[in-house]
């Protein structure tokens, strides 16, 4: 998942949760989008800082995620 926040000032953060290296699966990819567009809900939020939990980012892509849509698109 990803989680929302206020941050100090104009600041929304979103922490991306997904251990151990924070891949983006769907389930992540919808809540950063959740996220975004909290933010951009708001009119007080100026900046959107994305960070990873645990010290990481991301790896990017899940790879299951992403050998999942590859087959289920040659289907
Ligand atoms: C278009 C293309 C887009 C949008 C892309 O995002 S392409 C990029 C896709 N990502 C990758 O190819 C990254 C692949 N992973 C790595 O290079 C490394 O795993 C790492 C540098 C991110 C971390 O290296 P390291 O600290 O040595 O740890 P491990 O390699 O042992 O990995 C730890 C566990 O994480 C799992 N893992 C890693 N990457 C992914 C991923 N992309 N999706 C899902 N899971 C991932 C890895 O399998 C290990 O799991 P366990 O074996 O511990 O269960």
């Amino acid at each position: 998942m990803a989680q929302y926040a206020r941050g100090a000032a104009a600041v929304a953060v979103i922490r991306l949760r997904n251990p151990p290296v924070n891949a983006l699966s769907l389930t992540v990819l919808q809540a950063l989008e959740d996220g975004l567009k909290k933010a951009d809900a708001d009119p007080s939020v100026k900046a959107v800082m994305i960070c990873g939990e645990n010290g990481k980012f991301s790896a990017g892509t899940d790879g299951f995620t992403r050998s999942h849509h590859w087959v289920t698109s040659r289907c």
